[in-house]
């Protein structure tokens, strides 16, 4: 069956695309690009009016699979995912038990075929367990189809293993995702060391925590010639390693969310369960060299730490609270309302950085419009306002820092391998 999306305006950066063209999709695969395309036995998708876009990717989500769905499963996560514009997600390891093996990484890949809105990869653990005290089977992993490691979740304290880690990943041509923050400085600190937590009478999570892990991290790279990705940077001196190591040469590369964009420590005075995350909202100084990191270069790729949790375990005093909230189906709209809609980035920028920049780091297909590309796609109303509403979620974790938020443009159709999966909000399979 042959689909044309109509009228729209085309954005692919990787091809320095953006201009009004039409699409013709056949057999799950783009296979016309041009101007005023007709073609009446396709079935006709309006996008007038919408930016056409390459289906978005998200490299840092948690779908809680296997043993946490209380939280969230590949069934609710991924629809969450197609509600929110995204045509492939990356899950991370830090699972019940942990995906530490090459068994659970083919499973979930294949439970993700079965079950999947969208296209599923999978991240599997640096160590056995994320215990941090020796590797996972990480070869037998890769070649079970696992896209990156990480023991995100927790920072690798001993760097033996980290360097280990490294130079074996390093052979497989994959990348490690650091999350990047010193234990014993971030010990039971539950939000941002500085006035705000100072003020509340609350532990903190000092920037210079993230800083060292970066640092660290940024020399085991460098010795060993491998490939890191930074996940979540949140402060300012992680920009600044991140962008010295960039020009020396080291492969580097990183990642923000929209929470440290749109956010900062002061959010957290409200006490409000659904502002504690890790790393921690920081202040408007931090919050500010994200965006000239963002801007320059330095960080590659906007990714959601969609990290749901049950609505019970937010439900509590904000010690005791879970780090972390659902993020899939407010991205987007963040995004464009922060970044967008003040003027600091264009949309291909924005589109850049949440499908061409990831599919390319990270080896995926997706991420350009091309003929004999994937038809995986997103329509986007730019200027569509709407209030978050966390009751229309279909994550099960709907604890969010945006409820009630007036946000300005959200994503209105995905389509994943030529089939309309979402449309107006609503997820058809
Ligand atoms: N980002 C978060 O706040 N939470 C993550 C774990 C983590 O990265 O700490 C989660 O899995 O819940």
């Amino acid at each position: 069956m042959k689909r044309l999306v109509k009228g729209g305006r085309v954005i692919s950066p990787a091809q320095n695309l953006d201009a009004s063209v039409d699409i013709v999709i056949e057999d799950g695969k783009i296979v016309q690009i041009g101007p005023d395309i007709m073609c009446p036995e396709a079935e006709l998708i309006d996008a007038a009016g919408l930016v056409v876009a390459p289906g978005l990717i998200d490299m840092h989500v948690h779908l809680r699979e296997p043993g946490l769905e209380a939280k969230e499963d590949i069934y609710s996560g991924s629809r969450a995912a197609a509600a929110g514009g995204f045509t492939t997600i990356a899950c991370m390891p830090n699972t019940k038990p942990v995906i530490d093996n090459a068994i659970l990484v083919s499973g979930l890949i294949r439970q993700g075929k079965l079950e999947g809105a969208v296209n599923i990869k999978v991240i599997g653990a640096l160590s056995k367990g994320q215990e941090g005290k020796e590797l996972a089977e990480i070869g037998d992993m890769i070649y079970a189809g696992a896209v990156a490691i990480s023991d995100d979740g927790h920072w690798v304290n001993n760097a033996k293993l980290m360097r280990l880690g490294l130079e074996y990943t390093g052979m497989f041509h994959k990348t490690i995702i650091s999350h990047a923050e010193e234990d014993s400085l971030v010990a039971e600190g539950v939000m941002h060391e500085g006035a705000v937590s100072a003020m509340l009478g609350m532990k903190g999570r000092p920037a210079v925590a993230e800083d060292i892990a970066v640092a660290r991290d940024i020399m085991l790279a460098e010795y060993t010639g491998a490939s890191l990705h930074v996940a979540h940077v949140s402060s300012r001196g992680a920009v600044e390693l991140i962008r010295q190591a960039k020009q020396r040469g080291v492969k580097v590369t990183a990642e923000v969310t929209p929470q440290h964009l749109a956010l900062t420590d002061a959010d957290v005075t409200g006490f409000n369960t659904a502002m504690k995350v890790n790393p921690p909202l920081r202040s408007r100084d931090h919050v500010e060299a994200l965006l000239e990191g963002l801007k320059d270069g330095t960080l590659d790729i906007l990714v959601t730490d969609h990290a749901p949790h049950a609505f019970e375990e937010k439900d509590v005093e904000f010690r005791y609270a879970p780090s972390g909230f659902a993020g899939l189906e407010t991205s987007l709209g963040v995004i464009l309302t922060a970044l967008y809609h003040t003027g600091q980035f264009t949309l291909p920028e924005i589109i850049r950085f949440m499908s061409a920049r990831p599919a390319a780091l990270f080896g995926l297909d997706g991420g350009q419009l091309i003929p004999g590309a994937v038809a995986d796609i997103t329509l986007i109303d730019p200027d569509r306002e709407w209030t978050v509403d966390s009751r229309n979620f279909y994550t099960k974790g709907k604890a969010t820092p945006f409820e009630g938020k007036k946000l300005k443009g959200k994503a209105v159709a995905t389509i994943v391998a030529g089939n309309l999966i979402m449309q107006n909000g609503e997820v058809k399979i």
